[in-house]
């Protein structure tokens, strides 16, 4: 058991959250974050907000720069995991292709990737709005929001899909830290 958990701790993966605006991707990653933290593992969450504040500063939601900003955040957690990192990636990602090039990315150096998808339906993400983005596209201050006026390519064969609707996040993260024992990631 504890040969096993030390080999896990080895382990590098990405875990890429998908799912519309306040689905709960932000959410689940940081609760499984500190819990792989505190039980010894390397991990780093590229939350979507700060790597377009820091990395893709330039970029819009058009479908081109969406495409582009998920390349490059797969890039990185590409690097990350392959050196033992645990890459928790809570990014929309609303696109299938652009998703598959980073899953291909990472199976061509031979580096663990799982899909997420965080499957919260639009009506309980605009009620959560956490950052007001509904409120804003149905005000008419805002167009192109993903799930509303914009596409969200849902997976067809995610590795884990979480319905977080009317569940307490305890349960939700608690499914996906057992998702990656499974995995021998935990
Ligand atoms: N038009 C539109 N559509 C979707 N999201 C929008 C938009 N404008 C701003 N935001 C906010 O941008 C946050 C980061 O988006 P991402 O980088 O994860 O999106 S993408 O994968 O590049 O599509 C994303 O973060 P989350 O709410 O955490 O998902 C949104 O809050
Ligand atoms: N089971 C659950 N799992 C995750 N989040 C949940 C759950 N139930 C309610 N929530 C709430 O939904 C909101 C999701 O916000 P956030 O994690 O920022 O979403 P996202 O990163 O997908 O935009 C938070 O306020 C969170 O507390």
């Amino acid at each position: 058991m504890r040969a096993a958990g030390a080999a896990a701790r080895e382990r590098g993966a990405t875990v890429w959250l998908t799912g519309l605006p306040s689905a709960g991707k932000t959410t689940l990653a940081r609760a499984v974050a500190e819990r792989l933290a505190t039980t010894g593992h390397r991990v780093e969450v590229l939350d979507g907000d700060e790597i377009r504040r820091c990395l893709s500063q330039e970029l819009g939601f058009s479908r081109e720069d969406r495409h582009t900003n998920v390349q490059r955040i797969g890039f990185v957690a590409e690097l990350l995991a392959r050196n033992g990192v645990k890459v928790l990636v809570p990014v929309i990602a609303p696109y299938a292709d652009s998703r598959d090039a980073v899953r291909r990315r990472h199976e061509a150096n031979g580096t663990t990737y799982l899909e997420v998808h965080v499957a919260t339906p639009v009506e309980v993400c605009s009620v959560r709005d956490v950052k007001g983005l509904y409120a804003r596209q149905a005000a008419g201050e805002l167009t192109g929001l993903t799930g509303v006026d914009d596409p969200y390519e849902e997976p067809t064969a995610p590795d884990l899909r979480i319905r977080t609707e009317g569940r307490p996040v305890a349960d939700t993260a608690a499914g996906l830290h057992r998702f990656l024992v499974e995995r021998g990631l935990a």
